[in-house]
């Protein structure tokens, strides 16, 4: 395997990062897969994807991830959501780090973070593990020859699962940590082999960026009508509520499935890569991703498989509920070459209510818009020990919380002053429980929440006949073509219309006394707009 393209003017040693065995640039993705399988990392599977596991840490590490404070950053950072790290323990951090990589194998991918070439950040992300390198050369936007050649790190992320950190000599709190650091552009990720820790950093540093140049950052998906980016949607939501299941449609071009930014030139995704879950994936209902499960070079993370057959169990979570598989875009057969849209049109908001109390659909005001935005509510089913079936609800604020350095405020003005400029149409969907609450009731088929969506997004909806919500204030379609319509009214899938209200009535009043914080920032309008 040859070392590579690579700007000469910027091997790690320029960078001051000597004594590393050796360092593999820009290996292209079957190289990267060989070195994984050489390297004992995983196993080849069905199709040529390249199946991997992550030991203890199959999710990320919210807690473990640091900002470090200094002057240049500690006005604009929201100290009460990122945790702060001195510069000086960073500086430590960074320099027994590259020590323990003294005379190791390493895998430089330089890339860029956003489809605009106006917009983008150029990332070299410095990999211990080839399927990291892998994961983030399907996940970012891979420059070509060229660019390569002059290729400039704005930003590096080193990322060395073997190094363990030490809370009193790093300033952390376990032997897991994420550390960025805005003055040295640097980020450090040791002690966890989760990969989605490596493209998530990028997105916690674009949405720190790209606020000051007018631009919003957003946790969400995007397609656009085939042949028609002017006709955009973006589906915000938080981990599993169907951001990549709903935005690969295939009656719609797919932009992206999970990061996206808004620019006075349109929406750009910010990847070039998906990374969809697996669990209980059906070739029927999600044909496109499933199967990309069996393309060459997917990186399936956390699944069980037979070893002799190389089968994939999607139904075993006993490694981890969040197994996942990561694949180039191009892998799905109607994404757009550019990543690029036009404004969104529309703006879904969706959410997973395993309280089964929200209807399907919803549309909102802007006001009512910006009220979700900043409560960016959804639901996690509760653990499957046995007996416990109350589910957990889950304020993250800007369908995000854990990615957004800023303040709360700052991204929900740029997309309230974005939806008022460009006059998007807001829904609120539930792809979550119908007929009953967690362990009564069942989730939302897919098939129904296409149908809601295709009608939102083709103009029919909006001009139906609309019901106001008691409980949420929010307007609720009465009937949709093809759809049964006591779907659309939960109260009347539930068995008990009383144990309903009063679900109701406690899902207002956690929406209620999760959103006081907000009180003291927004304006009047959303004021009004609040439940409860
Ligand atoms: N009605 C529904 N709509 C969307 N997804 C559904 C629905 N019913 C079940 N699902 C399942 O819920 C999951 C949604 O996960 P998905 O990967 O789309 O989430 P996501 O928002 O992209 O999360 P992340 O940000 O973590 O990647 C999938 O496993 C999908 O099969
Ligand atoms: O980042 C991850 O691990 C997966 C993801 O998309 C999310 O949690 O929003
Ligand atoms: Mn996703």
């Amino acid at each position: 395997m040859d070392q590579g393209t690579v700007n000469p003017q910027m091997k790690l040693e320029h960078q001051g990062i000597t004594g590393l065995g050796y360092v593999y640039y820009n290996s292209s993705a079957a190289q990267l897969h060989d070195a994984a399988i050489a390297a004992g990392e995983g196993v080849t599977g069905k199709g040529g994807s390249l199946l991997v596991t992550t030991g203890k840490h199959t999710g990320r590490s919210p807690k473990d991830k640091f900002v470090v404070r200094s002057a240049s950053v500690e006005d604009t950072i929201w100290w009460d959501n990122n945790a702060p790290m001195d510069p000086a323990h960073f500086d430590v951090l960074y320099a027994d780090m590259v020590a323990h990589m003294q005379g190791g194998t390493y895998y430089a991918q330089d890339l860029f973070g956003g489809a605009d070439p106006a917009h983008r950040l150029d990332v070299r992300v410095v990999t211990e593990l080839a399927w990291h390198g892998l994961f983030i050369r399907h996940l970012l936007r891979r420059p070509d020859a060229t660019e390569l050649a002059s290729f400039t790190p704005a930003f590096t992320i080193i990322n060395c699962p073997t190094f363990k950190a030490d809370p009193v000599r790093h300033g952390c709190r376990t032997d897991t940590v994420i550390a960025m650091n805005f003055d040295r552009k640097l980020i450090l990720i040791g002690g966890t082999e989760y990969a989605g820790e490596n493209k998530k950093s990028v997105f916690t540093l674009l949405n720190y960026l790209l606020p000051e140049k007018g631009i919003m950052p957003m946790h969400c998906s995007a397609n656009h009508a085939p042949g028609n980016p002017v006709d955009t949607a973006v589906f915000f939501g938080l981990s599993g509520t169907g951001k990549t299941t709903l935005s690969a449609d295939p009656s719609r071009v797919l932009i992206g499935d999970d990061e996206h930014g808004w620019s006075d030139r349109g929406t750009f995704n910010f990847e070039g890569g998906c990374y969809a879950k697996t669990i209980n994936l059906s070739a029927e209902a999600e044909p496109d991703i499933y199967a990309t499960c069996f393309m060459p070079h997917t990186v399936i993370e956390n699944m069980v498989f037979d070893p002799e057959t190389l089968e994939l169990d999607f139904e075993d979570d006993s490694l981890t509920a969040n197994m996942r598989c990561a694949y180039p875009l191009n892998y799905i057969a109607n994404a757009s070459d550019t990543a690029l849209g036009g404004h969104p049109k529309n703006i879904i908001m969706l959410t997973c209510d395993a309280f089964g109390v929200l209807p399907p659909i919803a549309r909102l005001t802007p006001a009512q818009a910006m009220y979700h935005f900043l409560s960016g509510f959804t639901s996690k089913v509760a653990g499957t020990e046995r007996g416990v079936t109350e589910p957990e609800p889950t304020f993250s604020t800007c369908f995000g919380a854990p990615f957004m350095p800023r303040r709360p405020e700052v991204y929900g003005n740029l997309l309230r002053s974005k939806i008022a400029s460009h006059g998007a149409t807001c829904w609120l969907v539930n792809t979550g429980w119908t007929g009953g609450a967690y362990g009564t009731g069942s989730r939302m088929p897919i098939k129904a929440t296409r149908a809601l969506l295709a009608a939102a997004l083709d103009g029919t909806l909006i001009e139906s006949t609309f019901r106001k919500d008691p409980h949420f204030g929010f307007e609720v379609p009465v009937a949709v073509e093809g759809l049964d319509a006591r779907l659309l009214d939960p109260r009347t899938t539930w068995a008990d219309a009383a144990a309903y209200d009063a679900q109701a009535a406690k899902l207002v009043g956690m929406f209620s006394d999760n959103f006081a914080k907000y009180v003291p920032f927004i304006d009047d309008d959303v004021k009004a707009a609040a439940i409860g």
